[in-house]
């Protein structure tokens, strides 16, 4: 089938504004397209073509968000929103790396014409594409270049400006939905719901210091935080964009170094603090350790999903009996650490599993539970409700707190995908409900030391993995000497996989103690630079 004539013809004249730079090949990596921002002109355009597409086929809505997350400034990049509001289902994936690559006009418009006669889209128009950007300098003008490519297929684009991430998916999932679905709903939504959730209960009493990472999170929550007022619920907003994007600040930052962000030298040990990444869909809580100044203890995704699940187990366990069985799942990846898996089979009684690294896979395996809780380590996650148990607690909210309260929650905590802001007010309900301070949340488990590094090599998909990345299958014989290398260590686990977002392959170790964690991880790098194609000197 030919590509429709107005579309090659849009397709023609457009392209040659968001040309592919020299020598670039995107890819399309764990949660979309990241790159340095001046590469991405070509990527976003064509990302917008693809959205089109997308909304076209599914006579819907759906969005772009420009965004690096917690990379750093100077980088962009794109997540994807599928009609649900969540990530883009993993078939399109192939045609985003397709479209994004196409060399000249004329290949673009044969990946398009492939896409359209592949999907059954025989003519353009329909459908709208929400698109938003985060805080990077480099949004709004590459937000423009996306919004080009959706109108080469006569879709409407709908500029959303600056929005968190899981903002945009809850909008568009809203939307689709036929609910409200505007930035004051989602701040009135959640903020209902927490109130619903904490009602009777006393505040924590302490303020919430929030490390805004100097990112969108900042002004979205001092929104959000107007709409709570009157919760008890005190947030005090650090890094709100007076300094760099995700310098020395953020989730991402405490979770690699566990030192304090900056602009925290004022705050007490032992206070309640949470850090988010640059488009706010990652959480950490922490807190200044006394005895090691500078340092934090974390309070990470692991332990967040152990509180989720401990919320889910209370509240399900006071539902009247009509409410049926309910099974509860927590979704880890091999990041997560071996106390908290340990602690999750042995006192929570939930299933556990496992999946590959990239939330698209813990959102997929979050489905097979009428209550599925995934978070990855570094604090990106939420917990989903299946529709029919949903439909099971609207008939028993008049009558039971306890499903009044399992509804509030599924609509505190972002549905679409991993919120920060949700997952704050998720964390805050959880510990007012138990009157729990950190020390109490602390003592679930101590986390088993661990270390991650990074390695460069030359190609580093000559790694390759199985077992939800916890075994290499090739290069061989990697796996064996890995094996040797944890087998003497007390507690010792070990991988490695290469990154989907960074140009690296990642190292995992932990043990009993710091000291050999570190040994156990440099161990296990020395070994991927000598048998992967290690790049320069070995680690
Ligand atoms: C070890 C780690 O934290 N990996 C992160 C990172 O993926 P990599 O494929 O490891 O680069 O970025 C992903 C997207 O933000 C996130 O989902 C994932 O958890
Ligand atoms: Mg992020």
């Amino acid at each position: 089938m030919a590509v429709p004539t107005s579309v090659g013809a849009a397709v023609e004249a457009a392209s040659a504004r968001y040309p592919l730079a020299k020598g670039f090949r995107p890819s399309y990596g764990t949660a979309g397209f990241r790159a340095l921002a001046e590469l991405l002109d070509s990527t976003m355009f064509r990302c917008g073509i693809m959205m089109a597409a997308r909304a076209i086929k599914a006579s819907a809505i759906t969005g772009i968000c420009i965004t690096a997350s917690h990379n750093p400034a100077p980088d962009n990049g794109v997540k994807l929103v599928e009609p649900s509001g969540e990530m883009l289902c993993q078939e399109w994936e192939t045609y985003a790396n397709d479209l994004a690559n196409a060399q000249t006009d004329s290949d673009l418009i044969a990946q398009v014409a492939s896409l359209l006669a592949r999907e059954g889209i025989a003519a353009p128009g329909g459908g709208i594409v929400m698109i938003a950007h985060d805080t990077r300098p480099s949004g709004p003008h590459l937000a423009e270049a996306a919004a080009a490519g959706v109108r080469c297929l006569g879709v409407e684009p709908q500029m959303c400006g600056l929005l968190t991430t899981p903002q945009l998916h809850w909008m568009v999932m809203s939307r689709n939905r036929g609910q409200p679905w505007a930035e004051a709903d989602y701040c009135a939504a959640l903020a209902g719901a927490y109130q619903q959730l904490v009602a009777g209960t006393q505040p924590l009493g302490q303020t919430l210091y929030m490390d805004c990472a100097n990112g969108v999170g900042a002004p979205k929550m001092a929104a959000l935080a107007q709409q709570l007022a009157g919760a008890g619920l005190a947030v005090d907003l650090r890094n709100t964009g007076e300094g760099v994007l995700n310098g020395g600040c953020g989730s991402d930052f405490l979770q690699k170094d566990r030192q304090l962000p900056a602009n925290y030298a004022d705050v007490p040990a032992g206070a309640r603090c949470c850090a988010v990444d640059g488009d706010s869909d990652r959480l950490m809580y922490f807190t200044p350790l006394a005895d090691t100044p500078g340092k934090a203890l974390l309070f990470d995704g692991d332990r967040i999903a152990c509180l989720s699940a401990m919320l889910l187990r209370d509240l399900i366990s006071a539902l009247p009996p009509g409410a049926g069985d309910v099974s509860v799942g927590i979704i880890q990846t091999a990041y997560a650490n071996g106390a908290a898996s340990a602690y999750i089979r042995d006192n929570l009684g939930c299933a556990v599993e496992v999946t590959p690294t990239g939330v698209k896979y813990l959102h997929e395996a979050a489905h097979h539970y009428d209550c599925g809780v995934y978070f990855e380590a570094n604090g990106h996650g939420t917990v989903l409700f299946v529709k029919d148990f949903l439909a099971r607690l609207e008939q028993l909210a008049g009558e039971s707190r306890a499903a009044a309260d399992l509804l509030a929650l599924s609509v505190v905590i972002n549905q679409a995908v991993g919120d920060a802001l949700s997952g704050i007010l998720l964390v805050e309900a959880a510990l007012r409900r138990r009157a729990w301070g950190l020390d109490q949340w602390a003592a679930l488990y101590t986390d088993l030391p661990s270390r991650q590094l990074k390695v460069t090599v030359a190609d580093r998909t000559v790694i390759t993995t199985t077992d939800a990345e916890t075994r290499c299958a090739s290069p061989a014989g990697l796996q064996a000497a890995i094996d040797a290398a944890v087998a003497p260590v007390p507690r010792g686990r070990a991988f490695v996989r290469p990154s989907g977002t960074e140009d690296v392959v990642r190292v995992y170790a932990e043990a009993d103690s710091q000291e050999a964690a570190d040994a156990l991880a440099g161990a296990v790098a020395k070994l991927v630079h000598a048998q992967a194609g290690g790049v320069g000197p070995a680690p």
